[in-house]
C-alpha cells in the first residue's frame, strides 16, 4: 500500500509497533523532520487506510481498526513495511497485525467457565498482492516474540478462513475449544495458566460490573443467530467448513452486514429504569400482589408471571398446551409477534418465573446484546448477589444450574428465553427483578 508521503522515512524499521499514542517512531539520523503533528497525522492516515483495507478484505461493513479506535483502546498494532528494492523511494506498507488483552469468559473442554485475560488477535491483514509470501508469518512471529506468548495461549477474535488456515499451517493450531462468544481458542489454551491468560479474581464489587470482553467486531453485529445452547457445535478436530465465529463461536456470531448502532448496556439499563411501564403492564401492576418493581426486586419468590402464561413458547410445539412441569398454559407465540419483545417495559410482563430456585443457585441473564450479567438467586431478602460473569458474551439469558441444557431461547425474542419450566424469562425483567 502506497501513500502520498514518505513511508520509508516515517517508519524506519521493517516492523513498527504502535500503541494508543500513535507516536511516530524516531527518524533515522540525517532525515529531514517535518512537524511532529504532521508525522502523527501520517501515522493516523496509515492506520485508517490499513483498517479500511482489512475490512474490505474481510467483507466487514466497517473497519474495526482505525486511528480513533486505536487511541481509545489499549491495543498494539504491528505494521510491516515493504523493504524490497521495488519500493525504494517513498516505500509502502505490506500489512498489519493488531492485538490486545481482553477480559474474557471462556469455556474449557469440560465446559466450565474461566475468567481470563488473554492476548487476543483482533485484526490481521496483508495486502492482497503480497499474501502467501510469508509476510503474515513474519509479522505474527515478531508479535509472538515481542509479547512473549505462545500461539496456543492466544484468543482469536472471529478468525477468517484464511487466518485459520494460517494458524494451522504455521502453528499447528487445529482443535478449537467451543465458546459462547466470538473468540476462538485452541486446545492447549488452558494448559499453561501463566500470563497472558491470567485468571482474574473470582469476585468483584457490584459496581464494577461492566459490559466488557466484547469482541472488537461486536459493533458490527446485525443479525441474531440461533442462540446458545441451540447452536452449540461439537468439538471438532478439523477446521470448520465456515469460519469458527459463525460455527464454533457460540451465541453471538453475527453475519457480516450493514452497521447497526450499538446501544451501551448502561444506557439501556438507564432507559429501562426510567421507562414508564407498558400500558398493559400498568394494568397488571395495578392488580399485582407482588407490589412495586422495587419490592419485587427484593423478593426471591414471585407469584406467577402473567405473561409467562400468555406469551410462552411450547417446547413441545403444541398450541395452548400445558407446560409439563407446571400445568400452566403455553403457546407457540413469540414476544415479537405480540409486539412486546423489544419494549424495555415488557420487564413488567415477563415476570421471572423460576421454579423456586434454591439459595445460592446461579441464574444467568443477558441485559443487552454483547453483555451479560448473572445474579445469584438468594433466598434471603435483599438484592441479588451480582457475579463477575458480566464478561460473558451472550445475547441470551441462560441458567448456570442443572437446567442449563434445557434452557431455550424464546422464539425470535432476543431478550428472553424459555426456562425448563416452560416459562419465558426476560433478561430485562430479571435486571429489574433483582
Ligand atoms: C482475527 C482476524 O484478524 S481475522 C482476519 C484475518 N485477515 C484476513 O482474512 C484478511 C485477508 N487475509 C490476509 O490478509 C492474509 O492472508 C493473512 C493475514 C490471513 C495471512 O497472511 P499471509 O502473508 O498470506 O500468510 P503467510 O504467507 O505467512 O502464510 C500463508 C498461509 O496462510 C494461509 N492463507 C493465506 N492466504 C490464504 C488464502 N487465500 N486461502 C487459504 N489460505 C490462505 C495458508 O495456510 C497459507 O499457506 P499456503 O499458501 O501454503 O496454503
Amino acid at each position: 500500500m502506497e501513500f502520498p508521503f514518505d513511508v520509508d522515512a516515517l517508519l524506519p524499521e521493517r516492523i513498527t509497533v504502535l500503541d494508543q499514542h500513535l507516536r511516530p517512531p524516531a527518524r533515522r539520523p540525517g532525515t529531514t523532520t517535518p512537524a511532529r503533528v504532521d508525522l502523527q497525522q501520517q501515522i493516523m492516515t496509515i492506520v485508517d487506510e490499513l483498517g479500511k483495507a482489512s475490512a474490505k478484505a474481510q467483507h466487514l461493513p466497517a473497519p474495526i481498526t482505525s486511528a480513533s479506535r486505536m487511541q481509545s483502546n489499549r491495543h498494539v498494532m504491528y505494521i510491516l513495511k515493504d523493504t524490497s528494492a521495488r519500493m525504494a523511494g517513498k516505500g509502502a506498507i505490506v500489512g498489519f497485525l493488531k492485538v490486545g488483552y481482553k477480559k474474557l469468559f471462556v469455556l474449557d473442554d469440560r465446559e466450565a467457565h474461566n475468567e481470563v485475560e488473554p492476548l487476543c488477535i483482533l485484526d490481521f491483514y496483508i495486502h492482497e498482492s503480497l499474501q502467501r509470501h510469508g509476510h503474515g508469518r513474519d509479522l505474527f512471529q515478531y508479535m509472538l516474540q515481542k509479547e512473549r506468548v505462545e500461539p496456543h495461549q492466544l484468543a482469536i477474535d472471529r478468525p477468517s478462513q484464511k487466518l485459520l488456515k494460517f494458524l494451522n499451517k504455521h502453528y499447528n493450531l487445529e482443535t478449537t475449544v467451543p465458546q459462547v462468544n466470538n473468540f476462538v481458542i485452541f486446545e492447549g489454551f488452558f494448559a499453561h495458566q501463566h500470563p497472558p491468560a491470567r485468571k482474574l479474581p473470582p469476585k468483584r464489587a457490584e459496581g464494577d460490573i461492566k459490559p466488557y470482553s466484547s469482541s472488537d467486531r461486536e459493533f458490527l453485529k446485525v443479525a441474531v443467530e440461533p442462540p446458545w445452547p441451540l447452536n452449540r457445535a461439537p468439538r471438532r478436530a478439523t477446521p470448520p467448513a465456515h469460519p469458527p465465529p459463525r460455527s464454533s463461536s457460540l451465541g453471538n456470531s453475527p453475519e457480516r452486514g450493514p452497521l447497526r448502532p450499538f446501544v451501551p448496556e448502561q444506557e439501556l439499563l438507564r432507559s429501562l429504569r426510567l421507562c414508564p411501564p407498558h400500558p398493559t403492564a400498568r394494568l397488571l401492576l395495578a392488580t399485582d400482589p407482588g407490589g412495586s418493581p422495587a419490592q419485587r426486586r427484593r423478593t426471591s419468590r414471585t407469584p406467577a408471571g402473567l405473561v409467562a402464561q400468555s406469551c410462552s413458547y411450547s417446547r413441545h410445539g403444541r398450541l395452548n398446551s400445558s407446560s409439563p412441569n407446571t400445568g400452566l398454559p403455553v403457546r407457540s407465540r413469540s414476544c415479537h409477534s405480540m409486539g412486546l419483545g423489544r419494549n424495555p417495559c415488557t420487564r413488567f410482563l415477563h415476570r421471572p418465573r423460576l421454579h423456586q430456585p434454591s439459595p445460592g443457585q446461579w441464574v444467568g441473564i443477558c441485559s443487552t446484546p454483547g453483555s451479560f450479567e448473572t445474579c445469584r438467586n438468594v433466598a434471603a431478602p435483599g438484592l441479588g448477589d451480582r457475579s463477575p460473569l458480566s464478561h460473558l458474551q451472550s445475547q441470551y439469558y441462560f441458567s448456570l444450574t442443572e437446567d442449563l441444557a434445557k434452557a431455550r431461547p424464546h422464539n425470535g425474542c432476543i431478550h428472553s428465553f424459555i426456562h425448563s419450566t416452560g416459562f419465558i424469562i426476560s433478561a430485562k425483567s430479571f435486571v429489574s427483578y433483582f
